[in-house]
């Protein structure tokens, strides 16, 4: 039996101002932070104990999971950054209010750009600031690769290659493994390891700051999934990250 922990980020800003993230590079809130520092403390209390982590390039995910080695007093452990796990891509949709997105396109339109399958949102110009093609840390990536706009199946066609080339070869080998990424880059991998049905991801979401477990078969099929947290707290949690595509009335 193997065991991996999923983690998605804390809270950042642009969750708490309720705006559409993607790529963009926010950082966390002081919540964000109180949040990644109670999900160390969690793992530690479960005696949780890692010999590799993965994350993406995206401070709000660096930041949460250096904040969870501190607190597992493991920040000596190797990490190994990439795009390919960072948040999908919102394309046009980064930096809009997504109460007010709802509020001009529909909720349901705003449903299908959240949490369907393959409805991509509108793509980035070119030209547009948004679009940072320049920056250090996408060198590796051709320029034609760079996303402009992601639905969930393209943030599975670049996350699914790693998983199987990079992240299984490690777990196989018996490393303990912590993946700390961000909502629809987990929304992928959870989908892929559960084989959710396109129809049914439109209902997963996935909290901040809340470790969830999985235990693994020696084919690397799910056995058991569970969240550390009590299940009131997550519904919870979870049923906030939902409310966050709606028309305020
Ligand atoms: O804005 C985003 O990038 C994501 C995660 O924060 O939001 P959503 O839950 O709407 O997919």
């Amino acid at each position: 039996m193997y065991k991996i922990v999923l983690l998605r980020h804390g809270e950042s800003t642009w969750n708490k101002e309720n705006r559409f993230t993607g790529w963009a590079d926010v950082d966390l809130t002081g919540k964000g932070v109180e949040e990644a520092r109670e999900a160390g403390r969690l793992l530690r209390r479960e005696g949780q104990v890692f010999d590799l982590a993965f994350t993406s390039v995206l401070k709000r995910a660096s930041k949460t999971l250096n904040i969870v080695l501190e607190e597992l007093d493991a920040l000596w452990l190797p990490v190994e950054h990439s795009w390919r796990l960072n948040e999908r891509s919102y394309g046009a949709l980064q930096g809009l209010d997504k109460a007010e997105t709802a509020a001009k396109f529909g909720e349901a339109q705003v449903l299908a750009w959240r949490r369907s399958y393959d409805v991509p949102p509108p793509a980035l110009a070119e030209g547009d600031e948004r679009l940072t093609l320049n920056d250090p840390r996408y060198a590796s990536l051709p320029r034609a690769q760079f996303p402009r706009t992601e639905s969930l199946k393209d943030t599975m066609a670049r996350f699914v290659p790693y998983w199987e080339t990079v992240i299984v070869p490690q777990i196989l080998a018996g490393r303990r493994i912590l993946i700390v990424a961000h909502g629809n880059s987990l929304r992928a991998l959870v989908k892929y390891l559960d084989g959710i049905p396109d129809e049914e991801v439109v209902g997963l979401d996935i909290p901040t700051g809340q470790p969830l477990v999985y235990e693994l078969d020696a084919s690397l099929r799910p056995i058991k999934r569970y969240y550390l947290a009590d299940e009131g707290t997550i519904r919870a949690a979870q049923a906030a990250v939902a409310g966050q595509g709606r028309a305020k009335v």
